[in-house]
């Protein structure tokens, strides 16, 4: 039998990640990061001097992709780049090649051999809609626009960024306008997906919620 998989999909910095590494830990299952994917795609384009909207080059390097997953560590093509991936800049790049059909083809199998047992959390966009439609949790996250940029502007304050509220909130929107719109895989609640928005909700009431879902499914064994 194939190990369960929770899917947890949602607009950019409406929790999803911090949520996934929480259950994961707390379950002690595996965790996919799948926009981790797109960013690393994005910046090795950039590294190659590929054009991101060059979809038959993209198709190639995501197919072809050397990265390695090392506890919370990333490696691509022997170089470290767990946080050089994270600014907005590579994330904007990400959700550009995301939009190209036949990237998100190249990568699909890659994700879905991260179901493994003794199960799968699994982070993204299009988690509960393609990747894993048979998950028995899929949870939709989301918050206002204005919350996950305050949250993003935290953040990235937190690390030292020079940031600006009102172009955060702008790139949130242009990404959140990229990702539901696009011809493939858009971002969307599967039809059987638990919403949740975590507006006014704290990281712990979130992860209480779901948990409270797992146990209901019997999921946690
Ligand atoms: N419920 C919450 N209340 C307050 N802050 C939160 C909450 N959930 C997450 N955060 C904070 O918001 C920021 C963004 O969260 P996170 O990275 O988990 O979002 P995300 O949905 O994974 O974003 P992306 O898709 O862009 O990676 C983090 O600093 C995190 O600590
Ligand atoms: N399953 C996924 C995961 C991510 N993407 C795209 C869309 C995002 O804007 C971008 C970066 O994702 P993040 O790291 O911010 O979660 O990657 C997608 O299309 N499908």
């Amino acid at each position: 039998m194939n190990a369960p998989v929770i899917t947890v999909d949602g607009p950019s910095g409406s929790g999803k990640g911090t949520l996934c590494a929480l259950l994961a830990k707390q379950l002690g299952w595996n965790l996919l990061d799948s926009g981790a994917l797109y960013r690393l795609l994005a910046f090795a384009a950039g590294n190659h001097g590929i054009d991101l909207t060059n979809e038959e080059s993209l198709k190639q390097l995501a197919a072809h992709l050397d990265v390695q997953f090392i506890d919370k560590r990333i490696v691509l093509e022997g170089e470290e780049v767990t946080d050089a991936i994270r600014n907005e800049q590579v994330g904007a790049g990400a959700s550009m090649v995301a939009s190209l059909p036949a990237v998100r083809e190249a990568l699909l199998q890659r994700q879905r051999a991260f179901q493994e047992a003794p199960g799968l959390v699994a982070d993204g966009r299009d988690m509960g809609t393609v990747v894993f439609p048979d998950a028995p949790l899929k949870v939709f996250l989301t918050a206002s626009a204005e919350e996950r940029a305050r949250r993003r502007y935290l953040q990235l304050k937190a690390k030292g960024d020079d940031v600006n509220l009102a172009s955060l909130l702008d790139e949130i929107r242009a990404r959140d306008e990229r990702d539901t719109q696009r011809a493939v895989a858009p971002l969307k609640p599967a039809a059987d997906a638990i919403l949740l928005d975590s507006t006014e909700l704290s990281i712990e009431q979130v992860l209480e919620r779901i948990l409270r879902e797992v146990a209901d499914r019997d999921l946690a064994g």
